[in-house]
Formats: structure tokens, sequence, C-alpha cells
């Protein structure tokens, strides 16, 4: 997709939050105004740093589609398949998917920890759970040399920390441009402690 054709499908995205936040509740309503600069940019830094990845990619407790819908729209190259338990929240993954031609997403309205192995190659995760239960999550889904980006809060290092006593992995941090405490983790080499 070029860079015009692709600004006008996440424009087209954040009009989609837009009218369907009242009804859903896709994002806090307090941040709707800003959903292109405080969501969707934060979840185009998530593009960036993963640019030369390739595979399939599964985005988890994908809520509105951030960041799985914008991976989506910014990686045609890759399929991209989110797992969000909330039908609602799915029926508007689907349609959102119908309405901007994403013909390499999938939507599976399913638990994380029940659906079957979904062997990714990556893994990305927004605001869904602390770092030692969000990996065993990963740990679930993610092939072998497979690599997960976790985008979290002001608490990443506690959370790095914490998920340490149950787990060893390779963590590097990139930090957030649209919030100077956030960062984004890109995990690899998961395994138990
Ligand atoms: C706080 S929202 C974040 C949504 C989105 N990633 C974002 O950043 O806006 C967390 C989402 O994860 C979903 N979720 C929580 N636990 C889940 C589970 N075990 N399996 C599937 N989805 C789950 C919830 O329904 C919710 O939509």
């Amino acid at each position: 997709m070029n860079v015009s054709r692709e600004t006008e499908v996440l424009e087209q995205y954040a009009a989609l939050i837009r009218k369907w936040n009242p009804a859903i509740n896709l994002v806090a309503p307090s941040t709707l105004e800003q959903v292109k600069s405080r969501h969707i940019d934060d979840c185009l830094q998530l593009v960036d740093v993963s640019r030369s990845s390739s595979g399939n990619w599964v985005d988890i407790g994908s809520g509105g589609g951030l960041p799985g819908i914008v991976v989506a729209i910014c990686r045609p190259d890759m399929r991209v398949h989110l797992v969000e338990s909330d039908r609602r929240k799915c029926s508007f993954l689907r349609n959102a998917g119908r309405e901007l031609k994403l013909t390499n997403l999938n939507v599976s309205t399913e638990r994380i920890e029940s659906i079957n192995p979904l062997k990714a190659d990556h893994i990305s995760a927004r605001a869904l759970a602390p770092l030692p239960l969000l990996l065993s999550y990963v740990d679930r889904h993610l092939v072998s040399g497979g690599r997960a980006w976790l985008m979290k809060g002001r608490n990443w290092r506690t959370e790095v920390e914490a998920a340490r006593e149950t787990w060893r992995f390779d963590v590097t941090s990139h930090p957030s441009v649209t919030d100077s405490e956030a960062a984004i983790l890109e995990i690899s080499e998961l395994r138990h402690a």
C-alpha cells in the first residue's frame, strides 16, 4: 500500500472507532478526540520498530483493533490474526476488516488461554495484562524463534523484574514517542526460568 493510501485507510479506521465508540467503548471516551494522536500513532511506532519482521502476526486482546488493525493496514504482506473474547468488539473488528478491505485479517472470538496454539511468528498486545501473565499467553502461541511486541506503560521496568521470577527472555525496550515513560518491549528467546 502506498503511503497516501495507507494514511487514508488509517483515517477511515479512526472514523470507524469514533462512530462505534459510544455503543461499544473501544477506547476510553476521554481519549476519543485524540484517537489518531493517542492511539493510532502509538501503534504506528510498533509498525516502525517491527518493520523487518515477516511471517504471520497474532494480536491478542485486540479490543477495537489496537494495534492489530493498524498492523494489518500497514503490513498487507503479513497475515494478521486478532484474538478477542468480547463478541461485540469482534463484530466491530470484522466489520472494520470488511469496510477497510483488509484481506489479510482474521478475527477469532476466543479466550487467548483456551484457543488452540496459533504458532505465531510475531505476537503483539497493548493494555492487556501484567507482563508475567502476558508471557504465559505469548508462550502458548509463539513459535520457537518468534518475537513478541508488547506495548507497556510507565511500570514496564518493574514488570520486567517481576516476570524474570518465572521466565527467561531477551528484551529490547523501544521508548515510546507518544509517552516518554512507556515502551514497546521486543521479547525473544522466551522460556520458563
Ligand atoms: C484494555 S482492552 C485493550 C484493547 C486494545 N489492545 C487497546 O489497546 O485498545 C483489553 C482487551 O482484551 C480483551 N481480553 C481480556 N482478556 C482476554 C482473554 N483472556 N482472551 C481474549 N481477550 C481478552 C478484553 O475483552 C479487551 O477488549
